[in-house]
């Protein structure tokens, strides 16, 4: 099986599998695009061609990838043609099983036996997927997130009978492209959509609930916690504030809302051992001495400074009018 991947295949030239193809000719490894007609791929390469130009213009791409990206993406005619000798085709067709089960048996039967299939599938499981492929080995879920040029992060999620090398040169390819792998378990919506879906139910009840508008959520949410994100995820940032403190607000949020938003016990059983969190060195993240605590708050302050300053150098998010 082919471990170092020099060549791939991204089906599907939309929204996602363009930025993705971006990535990979921008990095330097030859890259195809094809999409249902060669009629539609041709268009979706002028476009990606004309977007990087654009991005390069604008001073989101380093001088000279629109030239690097135009030697190194190609059109193909058919999707056979397009996977039959690379190290990676990358799925990213509509997000629907059986469209995807049609394409990925087509790429498995055309592609060579030791090619490496991905999916970018932002919610179905890879058990779904997997029936349609020849070769379970070399198939895994490879998430990037949109606009994929602009975010690294990528989740991966490996079958039951993905094989550790298959896993071990995804990830290696995700270095030399500059993205941030991590891989979970296969299960619906992975962690991202889970996640993100989860905060997007909260904030819908929460207006349901006629305890905040519309605007004013989204302004405490961008403005408080969402000003950590980028920075720091959620067990960092309970390390941070105290494990003792996410505890007792945790009682006094199941007694209102129920056991849903009751303390969890991965909380509750680190506050009985006596982990307080950064305060007392003891944290879910990992332990902390004085030294990397100071760093950690002088981290902190820094990055927060510079968010702000990078918000007020690029003003507020353009906005659509309110509904009537
Ligand atoms: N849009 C997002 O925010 C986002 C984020 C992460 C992951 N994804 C996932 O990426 C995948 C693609 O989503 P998108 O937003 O790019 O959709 P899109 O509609 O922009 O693009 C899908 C492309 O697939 C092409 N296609 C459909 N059937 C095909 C076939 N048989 N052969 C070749 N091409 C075919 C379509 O013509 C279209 O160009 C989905 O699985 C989606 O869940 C989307």
């Amino acid at each position: 099986m082919s471990r170092t991947i020099e060549t791939v295949t991204v089906v599907g030239a939309g929204y996602m599998g363009g930025g993705i193809a971006q990535i990979f000719a921008n990095a330097g490894i030859r890259t195809t695009i094809v999409d249902t007609t060669p009629e539609a791929t041709q268009a979706g390469l002028e476009r990606l061609l004309r977007e990087a130009a654009e991005f390069e213009a604008d001073g989101l791409y380093e001088p000279g990838s629109t030239d690097r990206i135009r030697t190194n993406l190609t059109a193909a005619d058919s999707l056979e043609e397009a996977v039959a000798d690379v190290d990676l085709i990358e799925e990213a067709v509509f997000e629907r099983a059986d469209v995807k089960h049609d394409v990925l048996a087509r790429i498995s039967a055309a592609a060579r036996p030791d090619a490496i299939i991905g999916t970018n599938t932002s919610t179905i499981p890879v058990h779904v997927l997997v029936p349609a492929v020849q070769g379970p080995e070399r198939f895994l879920t490879v998430h990037f997130s949109n606009p994929a040029p602009f975010i690294p992060g990528v989740e991966l999620v490996a079958g039951e009978a993905t094989t550790a090398q298959v896993v071990d040169a995804i990830k290696a390819l995700l270095v030399r492209i500059g993205r941030e792998g991590a891989q979970v378990a296969d299960t619906p919506g992975m962690v991202l959509n889970r996640l993100q879906y989860a905060l997007l139910k909260e904030a819908t009840a929460v207006v349901e609930e006629g305890v905040a508008t519309v605007e004013d959520v989204d302004t405490i949410v961008r403005t408080t916690f969402g000003y950590r994100l980028g920075f720091f995820g959620p067990f960092a940032i309970a390390d941070q504030a105290g494990l003792d403190v996410y505890a007792n607000g945790y009682t006094t949020l199941g007694e209102a809302y129920g056991e849903r938003l009751g303390t969890p016990s991965l909380i509750s059983d680190a506050v009985a051992a006596g982990r307080h969190g950064a305060k007392n060195g003891k944290g879910l993240t990992g332990d902390f001495d004085e030294e990397t605590k100071a760093e950690l708050i002088a981290y902190r302050n820094r990055a927060y400074k510079r968010m702000g300053d990078l918000l007020s150098d690029l003003g507020p998010a353009p906005k659509g009018t309110p509904p009537a």
